[in-house]
């Protein structure tokens, strides 16, 4: 399981380079490993994506680099602003995570539904702020004055993804694609160095990926938070990801470029259920299935061709097993 494209432990990096240092990490949960010696490196100022089967162990990789799970095996080092010093993550608590410039967003979206979308950005900019809830509650004027300071930055970041009219919408009213964005907005507002985005194209229409590929590149490029995606929209993955990362069964598979990936035998196995020698047959008997375009999203290429679409859900994904390779030629 290891014809990595290029091991990222074998890319020389300076430390301050670093975001994430990951070396080995294993997480079982009883008889159930869901990662099994998962070694990466992410530089800052990537968009790198973490793609892979249904239950590759993505979001166990999520949650253990923000302390919601802490891995039997291995070392986590978090480094999210630049000139901080290396933090080791396992152990750790989530909001303390958090405070090291770690922010996230959830697979199934976790808003204050009966709150407006601004006080939901409030809570993530308050989070970095000094006043505690004595001084909340007896109006100091520190306290008064990290409100409206908590109040300008929440609407500046609503602006920042578009949300600026809906500031006084009840979240749980706003529609789901402007949820995902609220939901970027909470976390941008912890001021993070690094931000895990989870499935942010899950239920969202072609017009909202879009748009969430330009803002996430946006994250990234202008506002310069490097960003960790995982997503099962390959189109979106293949326009914004600088490095991916694939998980299968809880391994790292293969890791390269948007191009070197979906050239990937192992990674096409993946997706197919097939293995790589099948599909190394099937790319060599049919030369033109190695040319594949990045326009062309893996879910087309795997999941979504002809008459072994399988298992493809709403959200793109495509379960291992469901096609032959024979399918896959025909
Ligand atoms: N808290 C838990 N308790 C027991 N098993 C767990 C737990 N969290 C994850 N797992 C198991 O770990 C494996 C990986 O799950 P994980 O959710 O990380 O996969 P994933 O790649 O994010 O999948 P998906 O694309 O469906 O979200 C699965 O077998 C899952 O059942």
């Amino acid at each position: 399981m290891t014809s990595t494209v290029e091991h990222s432990a074998s890319v020389p990096a300076q430390a301050d380079d670093l975001i994430f240092d990951i070396r080995n990490i294993t997480l079982r949960f009883g008889g159930v490993t869901s990662l099994n010696d998962v070694s990466l490196r992410m530089r800052r100022g990537q968009v790198l994506a973490i793609i892979g089967p249904n239950g590759a162990g993505k979001t166990s990789l999520f949650n253990s680099l923000t302390g919601v799970y802490s891995p039997q095996e291995g070392t986590i080092e978090v480094r999210a602003r630049l000139g901080d010093s290396a933090t080791s993550v396992i152990g750790q608590k989530t909001h303390v995570v958090n405070r090291l410039g770690v922010a996230r967003t959830f697979q199934n979206i976790r808003l204050f539904p009966a709150l407006t979308a601004l006080e939901n950005v409030k809570v993530g900019v308050e989070t970095r702020q000094k006043s505690g809830p004595i001084s909340a509650m007896l109006g100091l004027p520190r306290q008064r004055r990290e409100d409206r300071e908590s109040t300008e930055r929440a609407f500046e970041l609503l602006r920042r993804v578009g949300l600026q009219a809906k500031a006084n919408d009840i979240a749980g009213s706003l529609a789901y694609g402007e949820q995902r964005r609220l939901e970027i907005a909470r976390a941008l507002g912890t001021d993070p160095g690094v931000i895990l985005l989870d499935e942010p194209a899950a239920g969202t229409n072609p017009a909202e990926k879009r748009e969430l590929a330009t803002l996430i590149k946006g994250i990234n490029t202008t506002d310069g938070v490097s960003v960790l995606l995982i997503e099962h929209d390959m189109k979106l993955v293949m326009s914004i990801a600088d490095r991916i990362i694939v998980l299968n069964f809880g391994q790292k598979i293969a890791e390269g470029t948007p191009e070197q990936i979906q050239r990937n035998p192992e990674v096409i196995a993946a997706y197919l259920g097939s293995s790589a020698d099948e599909v190394g047959d099937a790319v060599q008997a049919q030369p033109e299935l190695h040319r594949i375009d990045t326009a062309v999203s893996l879910d087309e290429l795997t999941g979504q061709q002809g008459p072994a679409a399988g298992s493809a859900t709403s959200t793109g994904a495509t379960s291992t097993g469901a096609t032959s390779t024979e399918e896959w030629k025909a």
